[in-house]
C-alpha cells in the first residue's frame, strides 16, 4: 500500500480528486482541546522523546549535526543541505513559537539524537481565510534508522503538539508526491561561480561551450544598477511591511505578514538573510523590495571542495523597478558575497525573469501541501506567495 500513513490523514486525497462537491476549506472540526491526547505518542522500544532546546549551544549542535549527516539530498546524492546554526535559530523562533515542537527523539541507552521534527506557527492567507497554521519543516530520521516507520508517529507527534495549542492546520513541502499537493513548483539555478559548480558536478559545460565561454556567459557587474538600490534596515519595517501585504495580496495562497514578521523573517542577518530595498532618491518612498536566504549544501564526495554556497530567493516585491532589473542586482550582491548559485521556485512572479536572467531548470520539483485545508484544484506556482525555508 503506497500511502498507508497518508491515508488514514485530513489531506486531500488522490480519490477526491476532480470531486468538485468537497467544498474548499478545513478538512475536519478541531476537537476540543480536552479530547486532544494527552500524553506522547508511543516511540519503538529503545527511543524517547526530547524536547530540543534550540537556545541551548549543546542541544542547537546536536540538531545542526543530525541534519549535517542525514537530512535532504539531491536526487543524485551529491548534495545534503547544510542548514548553519544561526539559520536554524532564526527558522525556528520566529513571533509566538512554541520550544515544544522542536521535537526530537534520543535512543535511551545512549541518548544520541537520532530523528527531528518542527513546526513553527505562521498566519497564512488562503483566497480571503486567514488561518493559523503550523509550518513543519526539517523532518530528519538518521540513516540507519530508515523505514523503521518512525515519520509517521513523529508526524503525529508534532500533529499532537500542534493541536494542544488550538491549531488545526499545516502547510509543508517536500520533494516526494504525497496526497495531495496544492501546487507543484519547478526548482530553477543561476550560475554566479560556474567553474566550482561543473567541477563539483552541480552544472555540466554546455554543448559546443569552452569553460572560458561559460565564464563569460554567467558575469556580472561588480556594481548594482538601481539607483537607490541598499540593504533593509529596522526602521524600514513598515514601510516593507505595507509593500510586502500589498504585493502578497495577489496570490491565492500567501503569509499574512505584520510588522513583526517582517522584523523577523526580513531584517537582513548576517549568513542567514539578505534583504534590500530601492528608496527613490527623490521622494524617499520605498518602491521595491527583494530578498534571498542562505542554504548552503555539503558537497559529497569531491577532492576540491567541500561546501556549496547557495542563495535562495525568498521575497521580491517590484511596483517601480522591473523585477528582471531587481533581480539581475539580487545576482549581482550575491555574486559579491561569494554565493555560488542562485536558486529560485517559479513561484510568484518569478517565471518573468528566470530564463532571461540566465537561470536554467533544476532536475526536480518541490511540493506544496496544506493539512487539513482542501483546495478545490491544484493552483499554478504563479499562484502561490509562500516560500518555506
Ligand atoms: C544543491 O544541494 C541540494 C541539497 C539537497 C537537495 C537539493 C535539491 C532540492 N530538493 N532543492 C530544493 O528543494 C529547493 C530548490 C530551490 C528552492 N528551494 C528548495 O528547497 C527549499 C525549500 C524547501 N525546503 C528546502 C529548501 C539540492
Amino acid at each position: 500500500k503506497k500511502h498507508k500513513f497518508w491515508e488514514t490523514q485530513p489531506v486531500g486525497q488522490f480519490k477526491d480528486l476532480g470531486d468538485n462537491s468537497l467544498p474548499e476549506g478545513s478538512i475536519e472540526d478541531p476537537t476540543p482541546l480536552s479530547e486532544v491526547k494527552q500524553e506522547p505518542y508511543k516511540l519503538p522500544n529503545l527511543y524517547e522523546w526530547t524536547t530540543c532546546d534550540i537556545d541551548s549551544e549543546e542541544m542547537c549542535t546536536e540538531v545542526y549535526n543530525l541534519l549535517t549527516n542525514n537530512y535532504v539530498e539531491d536526487d543524485e546524492n551529491m548534495f545534503r543541505f547544510n542548514y548553519s546554526k544561526e539559520f536554524l535559530r532564526w527558522a525556528l523562533r520566529p513571533p509566538g513559537y512554541f520550544r515544544s515542537w522542536h521535537i526530537g527523539v534520543r535512543v535511551i541507552s545512549s541518548k544520541k539524537l537520532v530523528a527531528f521534527i518542527t513546526g513553527v506557527p505562521s498566519r497564512i492567507r488562503v483566497r480571503n481565510d486567514v488561518v493559523i497554521m503550523a509550518e513543519i519543516n526539517f523532518l530528519c530520521v538518521h540513516k540507519k534508522l530508515r523505514s523503521k516507520r518512525l515519520a509517521p508517529v513523529m508526524i503525529k507527534e508534532v500533529t499532537r503538539r500542534v493541536h494542544l495549542e488550538n491549531i488545526w492546520q499545516a502547510a509543508y513541502t517536500a520533494g516526494v508526491v504525497l496526497p495531495t499537493p496544492i501546487s507543484t513548483c519547478q526548482y530553477w539555478h543561476r550560475s554566479l561561480n560556474p567553474k566550482k559548480l561543473i567541477d563539483v558536478g552541480f552544472s555540466r559545460l554546455g554543448a559546443r561551450m569552452t569553460m572560458s565561454r561559460t565564464i563569460k556567459l554567467y558575469r556580472l557587474p561588480e556594481s548594482t544598477v538601481t539607483p537607490g538600490f541598499r540593504k533593509m534596515e529596522l526602521h524600514d519595517v513598515p514601510a516593507v511591511t505595507r509593500l510586502l501585504r500589498d504585493y502578497l495580496s495577489q496570490f491565492v495562497v500567501a503569509p499574512d505578514l505584520d510588522e513583526n514578521d517582517v522584523e523577523h523573517w526580513l531584517l537582513p542577518k548576517e549568513n542567514v538573510v539578505n534583504s534590500y530595498l530601492v528608496e527613490s532618491p527623490e521622494t524617499h518612498v520605498i518602491t521595491d523590495f527583494c530578498s534571498f536566504y542562505t542554504l548552503p549544501s555539503t558537497i559529497l564526495g569531491n577532492q576540491n571542495y567541500s561546501s556549496l554556497k547557495a542563495a535562495y530567493s525568498y521575497y521580491n516585491v517590484s511596483t517601480k523597478t522591473p523585477l528582471l532589473q531587481l533581480m539581475n542586482d539580487a545576482l549581482i550582491v550575491a555574486k559579491r558575497n561569494d554565493y555560488d548559485v542562485f536558486n529560485a521556485l517559479d513561484v510568484m512572479q518569478n517565471e518573468s525573469f528566470l530564463k532571461e536572467l540566465k537561470f536554467g531548470p533544476g532536475d526536480g520539483k518541490l511540493h506544496y501541501y496544506l493539512y487539513n485545508y482542501r483546495i478545490r484544484s491544484a493552483l499554478r506556482p504563479s499562484e502561490l506567495g509562500l516560500v518555506l525555508l
